[in-house]
């Protein structure tokens, strides 16, 4: 048997060099947003027609990568409302979401995480996009395994809301392999209809699917 990766001589002109790194900011390149809420941040506020706990949240959009039934290769995430400003959700990795064989790509266990994240805004009815989102990955997480999600909202500062979330292996109640916090802002049902595709826009608000229209585009301010 040869020897293992971690013993093998370097090839020659693998060593990681660094170049000094600018801190520069332009109007192109805002500065980074804090993930860490303002002082003067306000607790958020449940809905009070938001879905009972243990309540699926089902899809906000048929083809959506995250929740939607629609794409073979999504995560099919199943997301549940908690109490207050939370939901559990569960996605199971495929083969279609490896990165390394056999163990979940980390774009993809982001992707869970931005999507059980996202679905606490439906709680508070509001309409909110992804600004910053920061992944610690602490296990593996091989094909087959369910990984369970646990998000919760921890503050909102004008249009800015916080949340934070796990996602844990071997149960609900196993190790902590992913974790991430979030800021997403809040945006007006324009932001997708300036943005978005006509055609999957003007498909997406004929969706027959009233619980699934109201979260994807009449929902109160
Ligand atoms: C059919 C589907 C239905 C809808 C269903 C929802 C779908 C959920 C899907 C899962 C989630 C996703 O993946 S969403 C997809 C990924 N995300 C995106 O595509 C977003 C792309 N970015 C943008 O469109 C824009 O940068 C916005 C909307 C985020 C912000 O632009 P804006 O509207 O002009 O806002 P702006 O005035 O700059 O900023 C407002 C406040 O937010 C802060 N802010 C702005 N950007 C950021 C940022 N990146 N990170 C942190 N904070 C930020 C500012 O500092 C400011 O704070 P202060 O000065 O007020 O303190």
């Amino acid at each position: 048997m040869g020897p293992s990766l971690a013993r093998r001589a370097r090839l020659p002109g693998t060593a990681v060099r660094s170049a000094a790194v600018s801190a520069a900011t332009s109007p192109e390149t805002p500065p980074e947003t804090s993930l860490v809420p303002p002082d003067d941040a306000v607790a958020p506020v449940r809905h009070p027609e938001a879905p009972a706990p243990g309540t699926p949240l089902g899809a906000h959009y048929d083809h959506c990568f995250g929740c939607g039934q629609a794409l073979p290769h999504g995560l099919h995430l199943q997301a549940h409302a908690g109490e207050g400003v939370s939901v559990t959700a569960e996605f199971t990795v495929k083969p279609q979401h490896q990165g390394a064989p056999g163990l979940a790509h980390g774009g993809v266990l982001t992707s869970a995480l931005d999507e059980t994240l996202g679905s606490l805004n439906w709680l508070m009815h509001s309409i909110a996009v992804t600004g910053r989102l920061e992944t610690d990955f602490l296990l593996p997480v091989p094909v087959d395994t369910v990984l369970h999600l646990d998000a919760r909202c921890t503050a909102v500062h004008g249009r800015k809301i916080y949340s934070d979330a796990v996602g844990r292996i071997g149960g609900p109640k196993g190790p902590i392999a992913v974790r991430a916090k979030a800021v997403f802002i809040e945006v007006k049902v324009e932001h997708f209809i300036d943005n978005g595709r006509k055609e999957e826009i003007e498909a997406a608000m004929e969706d027959p699917d009233q619980v699934r229209r109201a979260r994807a585009f009449e929902v109160n301010p």
